[in-house]
């Protein structure tokens, strides 16, 4: 059977995610893609936040790929965040309290803090996650206005956000997946798309940068990976979309330590002068190997202190008692 998956309407619908067979479909979404649908494919069952995840995690773009900086001496300012405040939707309960925060291309910051201080919320927000409601302050993405964006558009402007608990898809291959990815990308920026042999061929460095077996490939998204295999697929994805901006939720949990080097040599790998990273991460071990340019701490719903690495260090001996701001 062959389907058609429609990215961008992910989020925007009232229920779970379906998928039409394209002998129905009158009209074709620019952002979908036709592939191979395994006959067991259920996305029905999918609950609206899993939605919003897979949209988040798929939808890529490069609309503003060709963008060049008129000072090629300066770097750009990627993500610039001024006076956050956010609720959560449903219980109106004000999690962050006014979060300032301006990353640069080719910068690598990293937010640590007590559990519960918001730092999860805060990168979620960033990427519109529905659980929760804006009530003040701006954020802007290379200079566009991100909260005015859908979340699939933040995707397609180039923020990508890697989950606490990656989301598992039934009945799609990694290697579809990753493909759709990669060919969506492609085709908005007016590329061709690749073959699944030529995109073999694109992959295979990834995947050994990864240090991941290709028997993953085969597999259904995350379904059944171990919660270090879901990690280094998380990263897979993230080489494959080439996204400026990557938000990586505790990507260091439940690592064991080669699965932590080889995950931090590949992120290191995808960093160049045009891209950034955040990451949000309560140990130092991962910062000894992502070497951050920055390290902030938030408490209770802001950011309270910013250092250069010295700081997790002296956080990692002294803990946060040393270093809070109350
Ligand atoms: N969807 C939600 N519904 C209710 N409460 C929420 C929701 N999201 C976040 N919170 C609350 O907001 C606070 C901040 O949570 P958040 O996950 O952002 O913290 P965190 O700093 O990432 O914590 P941790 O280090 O434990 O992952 C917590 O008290 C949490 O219970």
């Amino acid at each position: 059977m062959t389907a058609r998956l429609c990215f961008s309407s992910l989020t925007s619908l009232p229920n779970p995610p379906s998928i039409s067979s394209s002998s129905s479909s009158t009209r074709v979404h620019p952002n979908s893609i036709s592939f191979k649908l395994p006959s067991r494919f259920r996305y029905r069952n999918a609950d609206r936040r899993r939605s919003y995840q897979i949209a988040a995690t798929l939808t890529v773009d490069s609309q503003t790929s060709g963008e060049k900086t008129l000072d090629t001496d300066r770097p750009r300012v990627l993500l610039e965040v001024k006076d956050l405040t956010a609720i959560v939707a449903e219980s109106r309960q004000e999690i962050l309290r006014g979060v300032n925060l301006t990353i640069n291309e080719g910068e690598v910051h990293a937010i640590m803090g007590k559990n519960g201080s918001g730092k999860s919320t805060f990168s979620k927000v960033l990427v519109g996650h529905p659980d929760y409601e804006v009530t003040g302050g701006t954020v802007s993405f290379k200079g566009e206005d991100l909260l005015n964006m859908e979340p699939e558009t933040r995707s397609h402007a180039g923020l990508f956000m890697s989950f606490q608990t990656p989301v598992e898809i039934p009945g799609v291959s990694n290697m579809d997946f990753l493909l759709m990815a990669c060919n969506a990308r492609r085709e908005k920026r007016g590329e061709p798309t690749l073959s699944p042999i030529e995109f073999f061929g694109f992959l295979s460095p990834k995947l050994a940068a990864v240090n991941m077996n290709p028997r993953f490939l085969d597999r259904n998204v995350n379904e059944g990976f171990s919660g270090g295999e879901k990690k280094r697929n998380e990263i897979l994805q993230l080489a494959v979309l080439e996204a400026e901006l990557a938000i990586l939720d505790e990507i260091d949990s439940g690592l064991d330590v080669d699965a932590l080097q080889d995950v931090a040599k590949a992120v290191n790998g995808l960093l160049t002068p045009r891209n950034s990273i955040l990451m949000i991460t309560h140990y130092q071990r991962l910062l000894d190997y992502i070497k951050p340019n920055y390290v902030h701490i938030m408490e209770a719903g802001a950011i309270v202190r910013t250092g250069d690495f010295s700081l997790a260090k002296q956080l990692e001996k002294e803990g946060y008692r040393a270093i809070s701001s109350a």
